[in-house]
């Protein structure tokens, strides 16, 4: 099976599919119809046969052990908010340099808002014409960042000037197609990390550190060919491993990898992994390369115990286990990908969350599981502007299969549900509207459940409304919600659902939109200004309570 893989990377005669495609867009926008796909792009596929074949390698097969034998100690993975210009990228390099007794591998997204940008191009190519597409205000935005910053860290402006030139022709082809699928959004969108990678990795060469730079979908990255949203399959594991090790020991050079970026499987196209993805592409490469840390740069002093855009006064949590950072990120802590935790905790690897901005802060070390003992609420979590369908039966009770019917509802039109509260004949259920694909497909999509649903119940749609997550030790749960209801009477608000997720490390509330960030901050008020964990103490210690362990996955072990 390694032998599949290595064919499928190694035939010179496995000419893309994405290549060729990359050249009919950029040729339907050029003059003449010639093919500006650049050279360094044009992928070899893997046939669907290797990668059928590749993706039964067994778990972790050419992963143990791999980075030690190589060398590589950690992944230090910089987001976009680290890389915003030339002094971000030195300070970058300068703090990578900075652990000499570390051997990294260096995954960065696109520079600061680039992925928006780009997507905000793409939009307006669609209808602005093709002879306008050149003056599309944000490519002029993407190509003004990273020559300013080629310019500005003494490099050559070959190193983009061929991405930027097929860029503005893949948004010309864009506006005379009329039309974005999800699939040139992926490719249109991998130019972001494409352009940072390459100035980062010359960058390191010029200081005199030898550096080597690899676009995922090159490397090893094979994803479902879901678009915009894809998963990792686990023939990444190995191949991204044999990869790195090889190279390393051919020629030793620190990796500069795209975040986010893969290669669907069937398609051999550019993949996605969701907004955020390069979190997910560094816990992938720690777990393939068995590291010693996977460790998380940010422009925040870690995971903190609140989105600071919404209170200030949040502060960073010093440690979580794995489920925490997970159900965080799934209810919307915009800090970590949700998918990201999985390959970290598979690999029992411990995931650090830094700020590059503010080095010497400890930030936050995450983990399988952590002492619980003074641990009672870790974060709220605030996701605004979902829809909240209340559902009841119209038959009798004891009727059963309902809840059968209306999760196949939702099975059927796509649709995913993010919390549930259910009785026999009746179920309360929200829906996340950012999953949908577009603004004026919202009230279509939910129209249309609505009608589906009416076949066999009542429905109220609600909008409008807010989760609101309180993660922390469930084993607490009573003196969470005892506590988080006062405050919320206090306020005045009244609570529209509550659920508590199986992982048991995080309750949900609902309540209106309108009320929702005042409640976030008298929630942290109450629980992390007011000397209220000090109260619990002295009320613990009256009580000799044993202390306890509680692990990833809620069980306890007592003391
Ligand atoms: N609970 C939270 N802890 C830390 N940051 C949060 C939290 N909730 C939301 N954020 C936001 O997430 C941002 C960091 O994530 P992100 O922008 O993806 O960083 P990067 O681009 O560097 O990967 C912070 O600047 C902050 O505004
Ligand atoms: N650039 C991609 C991927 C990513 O992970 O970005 P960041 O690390 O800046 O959140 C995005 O904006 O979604």
């Amino acid at each position: 099976m390694a032998t599949a893989l290595r064919l499928a990377r190694d035939s010179p005669a496995a000419v893309s599919k994405l290549g060729r495609e990359r050249a009919s867009l950029c040729a339907i926008a050029r003059p003449g119809g010639q093919c500006c796909a650049r050279r360094g792009l044009v992928l070899r596929c893997q046939s669907g046969a290797a990668a059928a074949a590749a993706t039964t390698i067994r778990k972790g097969e050419a992963a143990d052990g791999a980075g030690a034998a190589a060398g590589f100690t950690v992944v230090m993975k910089f987001g976009g908010s680290s890389l915003a210009s030339a002094a971000r990228m030195r300070e970058v390099a300068d703090l990578v340099l900075s652990f000499p007794e570390e051997t990294p591998v260096v995954v960065l997204s696109a520079m600061g808002k680039t992925t928006n940008n780009l997507l905000l191009a793409g939009e307006k190519a669609v209808s602005c014409g093709a002879p306008k597409a050149s003056e599309i205000y944000e490519l002029a935005v993407i190509k003004e960042l990273h020559l300013r910053t080629i310019d500005e860290l003494g490099l050559d402006s070959s190193i983009v000037s061929g991405f930027l030139d097929e860029l503005e022709q893949l948004l010309k082809g864009v506006a005379m197609m009329k039309e974005l699928t999800l699939r040139t959004r992926d490719y249109l969108v991998s130019f972001g990390e494409c352009m940072s990678t390459r100035i980062f990795s010359a960058y390191l060469n010029k200081l005199g550190k030898k550096a080597r730079q690899y676009d995922a979908f090159d490397l090893g990255f094979i994803t479902t060919d879901d678009f915009t949203n894809a998963d990792i399959l686990e023939a990444t594991y190995p191949a991204v491993a044999k990869r790195l090790h090889g190279d390393w020991i051919d020629d030793p050079a620190i990796p500069i990898v795209t975040g986010f970026l893969g290669k669907g499987w069937k398609s051999c196209a550019v993949t996605t992994l969701g907004r955020g993805g390069s979190d997910l592409t560094a816990t992938t490469i720690g777990k393939a390369l068995g590291l010693r840390e996977i460790q998380v740069w940010k422009d925040v002093d870690g995971v903190l115990t609140c989105d600071p855009n919404i209170y200030a006064n949040a502060v960073a949590v010093p440690y979580l286990t794995f489920d925490e950072a997970a159900e965080l990120a799934y209810f919307g802590a915009q800090v970590l990908h949700p998918q990201s935790m999985r390959p970290a905790r598979e690999g029992g690897i411990p995931v650090r969350v830094k700020n590059s901005y503010n080095r010497h802060a400890p930030g936050t070390v995450i983990t399988k599981t952590r002492d619980m003992r003074k641990s009672i609420l870790t974060s709220i979590v605030l996701k605004s502007n979902i829809t909240m369908l209340d559902i009841v039966s119209t038959r009798m009770l004891g009727q059963y299969g309902f809840l059968a019917k209306v999760f196949s509802i939702f099975e059927d039109l796509g649709i995913s549900v993010d919390s549930v509260a259910t009785s026999e004949v009746s179920i309360s259920l929200t829906l996340d509207p950012s999953k949908l694909w577009s603004r004026e497909l919202i009230q279509q999509e939910l129209d249309h459940v609505v009608e589906e649903l009416e076949k066999i119940a009542v429905v109220h749609l609600l909008q409008h409304r807010s989760i609101i997550s309180l993660i922390g030790n469930v084993q607490r749960s009573s003196l969470i919600l005892e506590k988080a209801f006062n405050v919320l009477r206090r306020n005045g608000v009244n609570v529209q659902m509550i659920s508590q997720g199986a992982s048991k490390v995080n309750i949900s509330l609902v309540v209106n939109d309108s009320e929702a960030k005042q409640c976030v901050q008298a929630l942290h008020s109450a629980f992390f200004e007011n000397g209220f964990l000090s109260e619990v103490e002295e009320a613990d210690l009256a009580q000799k309570r044993a202390p306890v362990l509680v692990s990833s996955n809620g069980a306890i072990n007592g003391n």
